[in-house]
């Protein structure tokens, strides 16, 4: 079910008109729908079934506090790649204890603060990594529980910035290599060798590349028992997409984990999953305002409120995202819209040639805004960060303030 859909024209999100939730709170807004959130989570659990494991939303997805705190009241695990998102898991209640710890730069304070609250694993990108967990465990006097992230070298089939399994990118330890690591690891004092972890690229929407990547870590968790290594996870990453465009085809969540969870059978493995995407993508829009409209005779282009400071995805990936009316009645001008921002670049639009009725002072949508959009957001050419709503039924609550301009100086100085 679609929780922004249409009644009377008038674009909801769940239950409460989008135009008076603008009204109240301005533009550019972020809009979530909890309702959304908790059914893609349960997708995840319904394909678990009753096979052991966890699924940690990854936090650079979505970061804020409400978001987090809906899928922690949900039993969600989390994926962090800061200390700061292991700060924002633990304000928003999140049990430490249910944290991966992913990322190629891990530094000592962030392993420090980690081992502190009892993280549930590392998720090592490195032999030069490992070397450092295991010295800021030592000094601490504790067990650091590690997965590796393997590199499989596959082909995830999706935009070359966001591919991470393949060995030209930076990421975890080439499979070729992940022996040594475990025998090395093996040898340590303060480590402790719980899983192996792979993660290949995000917005993956066919399945080969996941089937591929599990097929050379099971052969490799295979060679590692033979050698007295045994592991007790798996992790999948994230990497499912989601429909921007109506030709994209949406794996299905349940049965995807379902057939994962199928292969895992007999091996004694539990099943770790770092979704993010898939997640919230859907579950936010972002409502921007009409200001002016204008017309070159071969382009006519909407400028709006929002620009690539508040939703950098079309500029930076050429990401296509469905921009829709808020007032489908609305009696503007239809034509093929540029629909571009404020912000001084030539870069800075939200999408092109969109056939819509356009009006100055209408109120767009642009969907799926709910990964990787306010996360991604600064504050180039002086502007404020959105404010961003949580809707569940007919309430709201602001999950985050729109910025004030103080806040933008905020820690600045003046010189003598
Ligand atoms: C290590 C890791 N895990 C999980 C994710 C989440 O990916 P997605 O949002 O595509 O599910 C990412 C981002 O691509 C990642 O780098
Ligand atoms: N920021 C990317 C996804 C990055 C995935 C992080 N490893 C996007 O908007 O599609």
């Amino acid at each position: 079910m679609d929780s922004f859909s249409y009644t009377q024209q008038q674009l909801h999100a769940e239950n409460l008109p989008v135009g008076e939730l603008a009204q109240r709170y301005g533009t550019p807004l972020y809009i979530y729908s909890r309702q959304a959130i908790e059914t893609q989570f349960q997708a995840y659990l319904d394909g678990l079934g009753k096979h052991p494991g966890l699924i940690c939303f990854a936090v650079k997805a979505n970061s804020n506090i409400g978001v987090l705190s809906c899928l922690a009241k949900q039993g969600a695990g989390f994926d962090i790649v800061s200390v700061g998102e292991l700060e924002r898991v633990i304000a928003a209640g999140g049990e430490p204890s249910k944290v991966v710890f992913s990322g190629v730069a891990k530094k000592a304070f962030e392993m420090r603060r980690a081992l502190e609250v009892g993280i549930h694993c590392f998720n090592v990108e490195s032999a030069a990594e490992l070397e450092r967990l295991n010295d800021v465990a030592g000094e601490m006097g504790k067990v650091a529980p590690i997965s590796l992230r393997v590199n499989p070298d596959v082909d995830a089939k999706t935009h070359p910035y966001i591919s991470t399994g393949l060995k030209e990118n930076k990421f975890g330890v080439d499979y070729r290599l992940a022996k040594a690591f475990y025998q090395r690891a093996a040898q340590m004092g303060n480590v402790k060798i719980i899983g192996m972890d792979c993660h290949i690229g995000s917005q993956l929407l066919e399945p080969q590349p996941f089937a591929d990547a599990l097929e050379r870590l099971l052969s490799l968790i295979a060679e590692l028992k033979a050698e007295g290594i045994v592991l007790q996870h798996i992790d999948m990453g994230g990497g499912i997409g989601v429909k921007y465009e109506a030709a994209d085809q949406e794996p299905d969540v349940a049965s995807y984990i379902a057939d994962l969870v199928a292969h895992l059978e007999g091996t004694g493995l539990s099943l770790v999953l770092e979704p993010g995407r898939s997640i919230v993508a859907n579950a936010g829009i972002m409502v921007t305002e009409v200001e002016y409209l204008k017309d070159n005779g071969e382009h006519h282009f909407a400028i709006v409120d929002a620009g690539m400071n508040d939703l950098i995805r079309p500029s930076l990936y050429q990401a296509w995202m469905d921009i829709v009316p808020v007032d489908a009645a609305s009696q503007g001008k239809n034509a093929q819209w540029d629909i571009v921002g404020p912000v001084c670049e030539s870069t800075c639009f939200l999408g092109k040639g969109r056939n819509l009725n356009i009006a100055q002072g209408d109120l767009l949508a642009v969907k799926s805004a709910g990964a990787y959009s306010f996360v991604m957001a600064s504050n180039y050419n002086t502007r404020t960060r959105p404010a961003e709503l949580m809707v569940d039924g007919d309430k709201v609550t602001v999950v985050r303030q729109r910025e004030s301009l103080a806040d933008l100086w905020a820690g600045e100085s003046t010189i003598d």
